[in-house]
């Protein structure tokens, strides 16, 4: 897609060996997207690395550091196309320093393991990246189900 905006995001894990459960942020704003769930993120500004910008935003909408895994390789020339203007590209993260809070952009966060991925409505773009993850938070889920967060609204 030419001319799209370039949107980075963060899949936040509670292990990025083994993955258990995956943080998912509820939209508060703009009106078209209120409601509906995503992976916390933002646009890429001018004279910024994509890693930098996904520092920042993570530091303005959650209030926490992360430390990032691997990228999660898109189908579209390595990223995804989320909307018929932007593209994304996602990192796995890791919260190494704070507690997440729904600060701005979004009213609410939730630890979402495989079994209760689809209880929230996720922005449609995202829906075939949540598809893909699935398949690592499953196996994660075996490996640490004592240990992963509460599932439970923030
Ligand atoms: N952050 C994020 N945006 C997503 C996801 N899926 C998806 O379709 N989008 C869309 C929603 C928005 O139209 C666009 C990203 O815009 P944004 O509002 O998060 O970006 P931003 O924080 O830089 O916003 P702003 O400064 O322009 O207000 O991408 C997702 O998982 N995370």
């Amino acid at each position: 897609m030419e001319n799209a905006v370039l949107v980075v995001a963060a899949a936040i894990v509670d292990d990025l060996a083994t993955p258990g459960a995956l943080l998912a942020a509820r939209r508060s704003r703009p009106e078209h997207l209120v409601g509906r769930w995503e992976f916390p993120g933002g646009k890429v500004d001018a004279g910024e690395t994509p890693e930098e910008a996904l520092h920042r935003e993570i530091r303005e909408e959650l209030g926490v550091r992360v430390e990032l895994g691997r990228e999660i390789v898109g189908p579209d020339a390595g990223s995804w196309i989320i909307t018929d203007r932007h593209v994304m590209r996602l990192w796995y993260a890791r919260v190494v320093d704070g507690q997440p809070a729904p600060l701005v952009e979004h009213d609410a966060l939730r630890w979402l393991s495989s079994d209760d991925l689809w209880d929230v409505p996720w922005l449609d773009g995202d829906v075939r990246i949540v598809e893909d993850i699935q398949p690592d938070l499953a196996a994660g889920s075996d490996a640490s189900a004592s240990s992963a967060p509460q599932d439970e609204t923030v």
